[in-house]
């Protein structure tokens, strides 16, 4: 029986499965989940990386689909025994409107809770995000902070509300009974600043500094610590999630987990100079260049001028009043929930992240020459 059970093929669907973390969760459960006898990629854009997955021994389905459609959410569901609900509207720039981002982060996910329900499956891991949390409206620092660490999380930006409100419907639906009489399993696991192979903000810098003659320039004190981990260990953690939530369903149902591995605490700058810095890139500046308050009034203009030219043109530049607010503020954390709950350990070290980072970086800067 237990033989049996143990080699029974599972159905798994992911979310958002061809964004920059999503590549890494299909790409992760292909080579680390012994038990996948199907993968559906769900996701609005199709990569057509996809098509390569399609000649290997597990069944890939490429679905073309909106969380925002509830049928279309349904009919991918069917059927699977689990779902890794990654995708999600990740704008803090102003590009798309507060409607838009509830609409996908939150309707989406009740769309994919509802079906879940609807056709009888059991296990729904939930990609949220450490802005749930913080760095809130205040700037108070979460130093190395763990899933219990008080915080007072004020929301305000569309995205972190978003996030924490579609975190909380996951939350609540731990239990609920889903067709066929089994009560559904759900847990959050909460990234940091996500970095690695297909980071597009990353590899922005990484252009902007080639184009201004390889150099940066400081714009956040160095003491400002900024949580970041690695796409690969974020995606290994989803994948044991998903294969332990059967198993300790009573454990894991309902908690959240921040997302971490031995990544160095640093500044935001700092941190991408890691990469950036064997790139040829260099940092100017021990210090910030600017005052704090001018940086405070350019995120302001910047925020005006959004505004102002939204009938005409999108103007959508990297600082502003939020971006400000999170680069400057310390949020780092410390935890071991993840390895106690379901026995998670990085599956790259920080040498491994550096390196593939490093090598992806000078790949993605060549090609854009
Ligand atoms: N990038 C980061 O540093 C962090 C990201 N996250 C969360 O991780 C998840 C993935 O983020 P990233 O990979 O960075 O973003 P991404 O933008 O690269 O990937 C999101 C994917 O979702 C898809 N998507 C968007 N709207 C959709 C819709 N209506 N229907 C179907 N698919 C849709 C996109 O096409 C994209 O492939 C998001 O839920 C985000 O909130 C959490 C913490 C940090
Ligand atoms: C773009 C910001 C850095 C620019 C600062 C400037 C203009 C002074 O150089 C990024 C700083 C921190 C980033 C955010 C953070 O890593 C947490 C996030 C979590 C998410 O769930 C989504 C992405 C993000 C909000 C991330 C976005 C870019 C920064 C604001």
């Amino acid at each position: 029986m237990a033989d049996s059970a143990q080699a029974q093929k599972l159905v798994y669907l992911v979310t958002g499965g061809c964004g920059f973390l999503g590549e890494h969760v299909v790409r992760m459960l292909l080579q680390r989940e012994p038990r996948l006898g199907e993968l559906r990629v769900f996701d609005r854009h199709l990569g057509p990386w996809l098509e390569e997955l399609k000649t290997g021994p597990v069944r890939v389905t490429a679905i073309q689909g909106d969380v925002t459609e509830a049928h279309e959410v349904a009919a991918a569901v069917a059927g699977a025994h689990v779902v890794i609900h990654t995708a999600g509207l990740v704008d803090v720039f102003g590009r798309a409107s507060p409607e838009t981002i509830h609409e996908v982060n939150v309707q989406g996910t009740r769309n994919v809770i509802e079906a879940c329900v609807q056709t009888g499956t059991q296990f729904l891991v939930y990609t949220s995000s450490m802005e749930v949390v913080g760095p809130n409206t205040k700037g108070h620092p979460f130093y190395r902070g763990n899933e219990d660490t008080l915080y007072e999380a004020v929301h305000r930006h569309p995205y972190p509300c978003s996030k924490a409100l579609a975190e909380r419907l996951v939350l609540e639906a731990n239990g609920r009974e889903v067709h066929g009489g089994l009560p559904l399993v759900t847990c959050a696991l909460r990234p940091t600043g996500i970095y690695g192979e297909g980071h597009q903000i990353m590899r922005d810098f990484y252009r902007q500094g080639l184009r201004l003659g390889g150099w940066l320039f400081r714009a956040i004190p160095a003491s400002v610590e900024h949580g970041r981990v690695y796409v690969g260990n974020v995606a290994w953690m989803h994948v044991l999630a998903a294969r332990e939530l059967e198993r300790r369903a009573a454990l894991m149902g309902g908690q959240v987990y921040f997302c971490y591995d031995g990544s160095p605490y640093k500044s935001y700058e700092d941190f991408n100079m890691e990469f950036l810095g064997p790139c040829g890139l260099q940092l100017v500046g021990a210090r910030p260049l600017l005052p704090y308050w001018v940086l405070v009034f350019v995120a302001a203009l910047n925020a005006l001028l959004q505004w102002l030219l939204r009938p005409l043109v999108l103007y959508a530049p990297l600082l502003n009043p939020y971006t400000l607010a999170v680069a400057n503020t310390t949020f780092t954390v410390s935890t071991d929930k993840a390895q106690r709950h379901f026995g998670y350990e990085p599956l790259f070290s920080w040498e491994d992240s550096r390196t593939r980072t490093i090598l992806w970086v000078q790949a993605a800067g060549s090609s854009a020459q």
